[in-house]
């Protein structure tokens, strides 16, 4: 059985998982009508191994060009996620979905990569968005193979990776997570657009973003990204609540350093109704103290509450994160994220991922903001999560191609979700 969608490829309804290359083929029947009839048996082709293959309803075939109603819309844009069946993308897919992160007129594509564990997740993922009745989501492709979901994605957002289990060393989750973001890397290297934009969510944010970035090295390493705008959104929301007004008085906030509880929320640098925090919070003690630790653990505490680790207020935080990307920044204002240090002006060690303050043309392109005041506290800070980045980089040097591995990781090394 054969099936068209916009880009006029033809695919049969066949999936094989070679994710794990020890497993076995593996095919997968997905029906493909607007009737839902079942596929017929699957036929395998050398050709249909390892596809991602277009989902249910968006294996239809249309034509933009020909649709009135379309007729304004920009070129289909294609997003690809991983771990597309896990939670935080459980809420992020329908946002991308809704037009809500690249506005009303711009299509999107959704690629979302699974794993043989996941696959039927994902398969009622996909549900999910037919159900949905989006119109401006015209395709949806489900796979496990990073090579074939990656293929032309404008951005990859990677979110997929293992949770840190009871009695899981630090360095082990560095090692497990490194591979898969390694061989992610790869795959976005041999298949992805020239110009895609990634952004890591998948823990440990920052290192896996370079190990990403180093195994990708026909992609600028510009353009790899570690969420930190979720800390960010933390750090705006507790000055808020501090000083007695709403969050949309809180800008220039910038998170420093690693998703980690060695991050540092830039109190100094931040603004309130346009003055300086501490000109508004005359509780400095609160600031360095209180302040700073609430973020720093505010998602172990959020942990402690739901029994699992933030997933609705991530989700909204990569939709800013992308925004901010794509829609050019306020005037005097700036938001974090996690990007690679070479040609930093605040002297901050080169050649690894650390959140700084940035400002975009609304061109998914960036620049590092330049006119931020430091003191002793804050360099004191920055340089304590500039270490531990550091010796997380020396943990998985193995991974970006730097040598054997040394992990001497320091005591406290925590994400922000332990405690
Ligand atoms: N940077 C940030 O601000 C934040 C980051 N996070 C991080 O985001 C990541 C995803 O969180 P969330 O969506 O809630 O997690 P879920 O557990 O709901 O989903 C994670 C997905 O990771 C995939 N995965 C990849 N490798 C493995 C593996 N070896 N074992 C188990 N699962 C694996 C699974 O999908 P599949 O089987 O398809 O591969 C799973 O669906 C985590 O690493 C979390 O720590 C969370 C909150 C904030
Ligand atoms: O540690 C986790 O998985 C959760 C996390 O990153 C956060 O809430 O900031």
């Amino acid at each position: 059985m054969l099936c068209f969608h916009s880009r006029q490829t033809v695919s049969l309804f066949t999936l094989v998982g070679p994710l794990d290359q020890s497993l076995e083929p593996k095919s997968f029947k997905i029906t493909c009508s607007v009737n839902q009839v079942p596929a017929p048996v699957a036929v395998q082709t050398e050709e249909a191994k390892n596809k991602s293959e277009c989902f249910g309803v968006f294996c239809q075939t249309y034509d933009l060009k020909a649709e009135e109603e379309t007729k304004s819309w920009k070129k289909l844009i294609n997003v690809a996620v991983s771990g597309a069946a896990g939670m935080i993308s459980n809420h992020l897919l329908f946002k991308l979905a809704s037009g809500e992160v690249f506005g009303p007129d711009q299509p999107v594509a959704l690629k979302l990569l699974g794993s043989e564990r996941s696959f039927q997740a994902l398969e009622g993922v996909a549900m999910e968005l037919e159900d949905s009745l989006y119109p401006l989501l015209r395709e949806v492709s489900i796979g496990i193979n990073p090579y074939e979901v990656f293929e032309d994605a404008e951005w990859a957002l990677l979110i997929g990776a293992k949770p840190r289990g009871p009695g899981m060393e630090r360095a082990g989750l560095l090692d497990i997570n490194g591979q898969i973001f390694a061989e992610q890397g790869k795959a976005l290297n041999a298949v992805a657009s020239r110009n895609v934009k990634v952004i890591v969510v998948g823990n440990p944010c920052n290192t896996n973003a370079l190990i990403c970035l180093k195994n990708a090295p026909d992609i600028p390493a510009k353009n790899f990204h570690a969420l930190t705008r979720l800390d960010e959104n933390r750090a705006k929301c507790q000055l808020a609540l501090k000083a007695g007004v709403f969050y949309d008085k809180v800008s220039n906030m910038t998170i420093w350093g690693n998703h980690s509880t060695t991050q540092v929320p830039d109190f100094l640098n931040a603004r309130i109704n346009g003055s300086p925090v501490k000109e508004v919070i005359k509780d400095h003690k609160w600031l360095e103290e209180e302040f700073t630790e609430k973020v720093q653990k505010r998602g172990g505490v959020l942990i402690q509450k739901w029994g699992r680790s933030s997933a609705a207020s991530t989700a909204v935080s990569i939709a800013d994160a992308m925004k901010s990307l794509v829609t050019p920044t306020p005037e005097g204002d700036w938001f974090s994220t996690g990007v690679y240090t070479n040609g930093n002006p605040y002297g901050i060690a080169q050649d690894i991922v650390f959140s700084m303050p940035c400002r975009s043309k609304g061109d998914g392109d960036y620049e590092l903001v330049k006119d931020i005041t430091f003191d002793e506290y804050l360099r004191k800070r920055i340089a304590k999560s500039e270490a531990e980045l550091l010796a997380e980089k020396r943990c998985v040097a193995h991974l970006t191609g730097e040598g054997v591995a040394f992990c001497d990781l320091p005591e406290d090394t925590m994400l922000p979700g332990e405690m």
